[in-house]
């Protein structure tokens, strides 16, 4: 893929009746994700969400079926090779490497960097709220302030497609709330496909557009986030946010937004 395919605006991604299997029974995806829109994937431990980003990013290899991204099947590129990037719950930095360093890893994997390459590291630390902390080493940092380097770097690789895995789970609300704006924000200027993994109802509220659920395995349901979220979603995605959980969330986000 070209590198002005590379970046820009977000593009479609489709499992194409993917199977996939670590030994035990398949699981199986066959689902759409709208480019340019952000889709809360959701569903029970053990359903399968960091199996279909890993599927999406390259860590893994279905047995059967294709990955498309923007059209193109990626099925014989590397995670390197594909528009994505991808932030998890943690670990996400290099210990050994500086806040800057760790940024700059999204534009050169060997850290040659031009100077349009810095300016644009720099720009990202301010952005996310770090700047004059781009000397620091990882463990020199919150747990919120490392997840933001993870979404400074997001911003310097520039990708169409944005993979979230949960990545903000062991933060508190607010913080969570801050992280999540920050996505939005980004999101609303570069309009990248994101896949957004969460087990919080309210964050899947608050910036997913749409939801897929996954139950043991398999794309149970997708939908719109509201239709799911006003109780319009299935049955198993009701058992799974709890009785009432769904109108308690859009109440609550009601209020945030006025
Ligand atoms: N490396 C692995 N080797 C063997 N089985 C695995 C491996 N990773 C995941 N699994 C199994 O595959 C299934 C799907 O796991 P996956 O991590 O995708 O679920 P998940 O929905 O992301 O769960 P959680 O919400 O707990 O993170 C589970 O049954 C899990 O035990």
């Amino acid at each position: 893929m070209s590198d002005g395919a590379m970046r820009g605006k977000g593009v479609p991604v489709r499992l194409d009746k993917v199977s996939f299997s670590y030994g035990e029974a398949p699981l199986t995806f066959d689902v759409a994700f709208a480019a340019a829109e952000i889709t809360a994937i959701m569903g029970p431990s053990g359903s399968g969400k960091s199996t279909l980003l890993n599927l999406v990013a390259g860590f893994e290899t279905p047995q059967s079926g294709r990955v498309l991204i923007g059209g193109a099947d990626v099925g014989a590129a590397p995670p390197a090779a594909r528009p994505v990037s991808m932030v998890f719950q943690e670990n996400n930095l290099f210990a050994h490497l500086s806040v800057e360093q760790n940024v700059g890893l999204g534009r050169s994997p060997s850290l040659r960097l031009t100077e349009a390459d810095r300016t644009a590291i720099a720009e990202a630390l301010e952005r996310t709220g770090l700047g004059g902390k781009d000397k620091r080493l990882p463990r020199e940092l919150s747990g919120g302030e490392r997840q933001r380097v993870a979404l400074a770097r997001v911003l310097v690789r520039d990708r169409p497609v944005l993979l979230l895995d949960e990545p903000f789970a062991s933060l508190g609300p607010a913080l969570r709330d801050d992280m999540l704006d920050l996505v939005a924000g980004v999101h609303a200027e570069r309009g990248m496909t994101v896949l957004f993994v969460t087990h919080q109802p309210q964050d899947a509220r608050r910036i997913g557009r749409n939801v897929v659920f996954l139950d043991n395995g398999a794309v149970a349901a997708t939908g719109s986030a509201d239709d799911f979220f006003v109780g319009a979603g299935p049955e198993a995605f009701r058992r799974y946010v709890g009785a009432g959980a769904g109108n308690a969330v859009s109440r609550d986000i009601a209020r945030k937004r006025t």
